[in-house]
């Protein structure tokens, strides 16, 4: 059986780390793709170089033509710009947005049966705007976010705890912004929910509302730290994690940014919520019961995502 195909749509911090993780974890051939032509050809052939070392046999090429791409299986997009201190993510919308309409039309004419994830920020209003300018189906089209959100928050509870990151499961909902729904009712240690391992005293009230506002802050933190971008170990583990439900049709249970049709009262808008990635894509989107203070904070942060998507459609109306 031939290898998988996998386009790296962006070339920088994330898609250099995206094409090692892609190889030490034989998820199939890579083809990096970037407009500043030399830089995906030199990590491609840099990372090639350590395939002996590692023992992964995956062909790692790098192009600036997007005939490259033609064929595959899975894009990854991170083409863009990342911010910097004093920036917000929303800073990027308009520059990014112009970068999702060539990346569209790129994998709509080379791609066009691709499961595509987008990490591109702000990321739910590219992830909206991506899958219009590619007219791929909407449960092909996936973003980024809450993985890598989830994780934050899972290894801040597992040092708090003083426990394995494995036994803590985490979900944060929303946009991919300031306004993101970590949901404490949701996250456990073992089974066991935060509110009950508050009841323990495993922790306290005030503790657990510092660590899901450090969740919320996590990118901004480590911008703050760089200086010269954001972060980019965590979120390429997060993406590979996606990218690998899907090639191996494994039906993981993971919070991603899917095109709502309806599902939590919420109608053509890509916003955070958990579901089943297998080989059909976005298998399912499941509705979780909030309770009020829940709903109003998710409610808030999709009317932050809805804002975004309406700039989106005054620079490019055709997206309405
Ligand atoms: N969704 C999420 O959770 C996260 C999203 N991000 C976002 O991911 C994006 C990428 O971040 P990094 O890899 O750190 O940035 P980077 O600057 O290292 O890489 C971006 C690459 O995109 C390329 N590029 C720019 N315009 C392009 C175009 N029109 N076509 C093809 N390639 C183009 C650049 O040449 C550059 O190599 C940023 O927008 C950042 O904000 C970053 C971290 C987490
Ligand atoms: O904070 C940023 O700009 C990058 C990002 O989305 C993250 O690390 O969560």
């Amino acid at each position: 059986m031939a290898r998988n195909k996998i386009a790296l749509i962006g070339s920088g911090m994330i898609g250099g780390t995206l094409a090692h993780l892609a190889g030490l974890k034989e998820l199939g051939d890579i083809v990096l793709f970037d407009i500043a032509d030399g830089i995906p050809q030199g990590k491609g052939l840099d990372i090639a170089q350590s395939s002996p070392v590692e023992g992964f046999d995956s062909s790692l090429t790098g192009a600036s033509d997007y005939a490259a791409i033609e064929g595959a299986d899975v894009c990854i997009v991170t083409a863009g710009v990342p911010r910097k201190p004093g920036m917000s993510r929303d800073d990027l919308l308009g520059i990014n947005l112009k970068v999702m309409e060539q990346v569209g039309a790129g994998i709509k004419k080379y791609a066009p049966n691709a499961f595509v994830i987008c990490i591109t920020n702000p990321l739910d209003a590219m992830v909206w705007a991506l899958q219009k300018f590619s007219g791929l189906p909407k449960n092909k089209v996936v973003g980024m976010a809450g993985v890598l959100d989830s994780s934050r928050f899972r290894l801040f509870l597992s040092q708090e705890f003083n426990v394995s990151v494995k036994d803590v499961t985490a979900f944060v909902l929303g946009g991919h912004g300031d306004t993101m729904v970590p949901l404490a009712r949701y996250s456990t240690v073992a089974g066991i929910p935060l509110p009950d391992l508050v009841q323990m005293g495993w922790t306290t009230k005030e503790k657990l509302e510092q660590i899901i506002q450090r969740t919320r802050d996590g990118g901004a933190e480590i911008v703050g730290l760089l200086k010269t971008g954001s972060a980019y170990y965590a979120p390429a583990a997060s993406a590979i994690e996606m990218a690998e439900a899907y090639l191996k049709d494994k039906k993981r249970v993971l919070p991603c940014a899917a095109h709502l049709s309806g599902q939590y009262g919420v109608k053509d808008m890509y916003v955070g919520v958990p579901t089943v990635i297998g080989a059909g894509g976005v298998e399912r989107i499941i509705e979780i019961d909030l309770n009020k203070g829940e709903r109003e904070a998710f409610d808030k942060s999709v009317a932050a995502v809805a804002g975004l998507c309406e700039a989106c459609i005054e620079i490019a109306p055709g997206l309405k």
